[in-house]
């Protein structure tokens, strides 16, 4: 049984139904500006962006105050300006409770070449689906907030508590600067939030919509083997020395097996284990194997239980190899032995796990097996900024329940609590510091191909989770202010 939607809600969706195409347009605007964290090149983009968003904000009559958060290491040794972040506040009544929502304006990169089949900065709507790089992680998810107060607004109704955001430019690369700016503000513009609320992740399927409590963490590596100091004629030089892209591959061959076992010596010891009352969770969450296979098309699952396949998404570190940056990998053949590669890798870290301790195995790991190896060339190995340890939540928290009330007044459904396997490395922040239930409320579908090709939100989504958003802070403004 579900719980009727309180009839001060009607004009809040009635006004978001009517602006359905003005918040598309607002969304097609935001996907226009290249906001790849990753690229160096393109940080200007990611700037325009965060003032895209301050300008909104401040037009909604929100105190906007743009953070400097300081300077960016690259790989090669230069520094580059990182993104200013946005703290906003809107309202200051102390008999409300504060919440603070949370999210990203940066992007992962995307190239149509990639096998987009629209332009990725264009936003495309093909059978009310949105198709563009940002539009479910996390760009619509973001202004979304925005346009919750505009309905407030123009419904005439008091805010149901004081807002402060939070948007950040570098999500996607770690979220650098961001820890020091909430640890330096914890005292001023985090004092008085009571609840903490991130918009950045997905249902578990594509027909029912979830609360997230929890998130694997990360830490992503780079090995570099050099071999010569310029690339080789594999006819010239071929057969006469130790080459770096074999030497590599060999490394990376003795991290995973084919299994998904991660073969670092003492990996699996920290982790949390299964107890008879989490195991019994897994089994009342809807979730279809069929359904999560047919999205990626991959010939075989590597669990055969729903319980089994969740447990290593949420509660197992994975271990995934991204890329090798100096490769030949156009097309066609080129007979070259490039002078030096940089693996890269990442791991998913889970509850107990600690970067620190993660990276000191894998350093041991990868020396140990350099010394089998036996090759005259050198490596570098480097766990880049940003790594994370996983987050996980109370849901037998109030704040829970008001999200779960929320959902039902617009889908008319219970909501599963669910875990998810990406990284959001302020979630955990967010918590440890302010001190606050921190709750995640996705907008988007499993298969909104965030990363990859075509990623998408469909218009329902978009819609009805801006409605969501809407009925939870009404939620959240009927929950105590937490002392
Ligand atoms: C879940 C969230 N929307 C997301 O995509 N997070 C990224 C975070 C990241 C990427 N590089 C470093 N951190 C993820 O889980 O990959
Ligand atoms: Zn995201
Ligand atoms: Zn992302």
């Amino acid at each position: 049984m579900t719980v009727k939607c309180p009839s001060k809600l009607k004009p809040l969706f009635d006004y978001i139904d009517k602006n359905k195409s003005r918040f598309i347009d607002n969304l097609k605007n935001a996907v226009s500006i290249q906001s790849v964290s990753g690229d160096p090149n393109r940080r200007n983009e990611v700037v325009k962006m965060i003032y895209w968003v301050a300008n909104r904000l401040t037009a909604l009559n929100a105190t906007v105050e743009i953070c400097d958060v300081g300077m960016q290491e690259l790989p090669d040794g230069t520094t580059l300006k990182l993104p200013p972040v946005i703290l906003a506040s809107l309202g200051d009544d102390q008999r409300k409770p504060t919440l603070c929502v949370y999210g990203h304006l940066d992007v992962q990169p995307a190239n149509r070449s990639d096998g987009w089949v629209t332009e990725p900065f264009e936003l495309e709507i093909r059978d009310d689906v949105m198709f563009g790089r940002g539009t479910s992680d996390d760009k619509g998810p973001a202004i979304s907030w925005l346009h919750v107060v505009e309905a407030y607004n123009a419904a005439t109704l008091d805010l149901p508590v004081n807002l402060k955001f939070c948007y950040e430019g570098m999500e996607e690369s770690g979220s650098e600067g961001l820890h020091e700016l909430l640890l330096s503000k914890k005292d001023t513009f985090f004092k008085d939030v009571d609840y903490v609320c991130i918009s950045d992740n997905y249902w578990l399927g594509t027909k029912k919509p979830c609360i997230t409590y929890g998130l694997r963490g990360l830490c992503y590596f780079f090995l570099q083997v050099s071999c010569a100091s310029k690339d080789l004629h594999s006819g010239i030089f071929g057969g006469s020395i130790n080459e770096a892209m074999s030497d590599l591959i060999a490394i990376l061959d003795t991290l995973v097996d084919k299994d998904g076992k991660i073969l670092v010596p003492k990996i699996y010891d920290e982790v949390e284990p299964v107890t008879p009352e989490e195991k019994s969770l897994y089994e009342s969450i809807d979730f279809s194997m069929e359904e999560y296979n047919q999205d990626i098309d991959s010939p075989q699952l590597l669990h055969d239980k729903k319980e089994n396949l969740l447990m290593a998404r949420w509660r197992y570190p994975s271990l995934s190899i991204h890329g090798i940056e100096g490769a030949f990998s156009e097309s066609g053949s080129k007979t070259v032995i490039p002078k030096s590669v940089i693996g890269k890798f990442s791991i998913r870290l889970v509850p107990n796990q600690q970067p620190e301790t993660v990276e000191k195995l894998f350093r041991e790991h990868i020396e140990k097996q350099w010394k089998i190896r036996g090759s005259a060339n050198s490596y570098t190995f480097t766990m880049l900024p940003g790594a994370a340890p996983a987050w996980k939540s109370n849901p037998d928290h109030p704040h829970y329940e008001a999200a779960s009330k929320a959902v039902q007044y617009v889908y008319n459904i219970v909501p599963d609590f669910t875990r998810e396997g990406g990284s959001i490395p302020v979630a955990l922040t967010f918590q440890d510091v302010i001190g606050k239930n921190v709750l995640l409320l996705p907008m988007g579908r499993s298969d909104d191909n965030a990363h990859s090709q075509n990623e998408k939100l469909n218009i329902s989504n978009y819609v009805e989770g801006t409605k969501l958003m809407a009925a939870y802070l009404y939620e959240v403004g009927l929950l105590e202010k937490v002392v």
